[in-house]
């Protein structure tokens, strides 16, 4: 049997589209991260975390956008800033009614990400 990817247990790619909307409304609630996305088309936006989101899950790769480094090293952010990202990631997954061992499976990846959007660390490949 063909190994089932997160992107498969979220039930595919129309139960990732209502994760990132809903995701992205509990962003825009939240003043202490808003001001990052005042100027950002947020149409765009949803689109690439869209790709971004299938592609860590393991979902079809069409992520076109830049790497976590690149697309956050203008911003000034903290693991704070992170955290309440991170938190809202977790509670838009269990307000979906996703299972826990697949929250939690997701959970990992994007904090496998926290060194280089908060720009500790280069994406492989780069120069050092
Ligand atoms: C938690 C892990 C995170 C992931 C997986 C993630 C993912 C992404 C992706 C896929 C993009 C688009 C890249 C591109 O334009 O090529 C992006 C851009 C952006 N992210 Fe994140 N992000 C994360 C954390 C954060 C945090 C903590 C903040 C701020 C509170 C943030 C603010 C932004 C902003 C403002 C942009 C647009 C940058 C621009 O176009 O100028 N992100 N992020």
């Amino acid at each position: 049997m063909a190994r089932r990817t997160i992107f498969d247990k979220l039930g595919g790619a129309g139960n990732v589209r209502a994760a990132v909307d809903k995701f992205y409304e509990k962003i825009l609630a939240d003043p202490s991260i808003s001001h990052f996305f005042s100027s950002i088309d947020m149409k765009k936006q949803k689109a690439k975390q869209f790709q971004m989101m299938s592609l860590v899950f393991g979902g079809p790769n069409e992520y076109k956008g830049r790497d976590m480094y690149t697309a956050h090293k203008h911003l000034p952010l903290t693991d704070a800033h992170f955290d309440a990202v991170a938190g809202h990631f977790v509670s838009t997954l269990n307000e979906l009614g996703v299972e826990k061992a697949v929250v939690e499976e997701a959970t990992a990846v994007v904090a496998s990400t926290r060194g280089q959007v908060l720009g500790r660390e280069k994406p492989p490949g780069a120069a050092p």
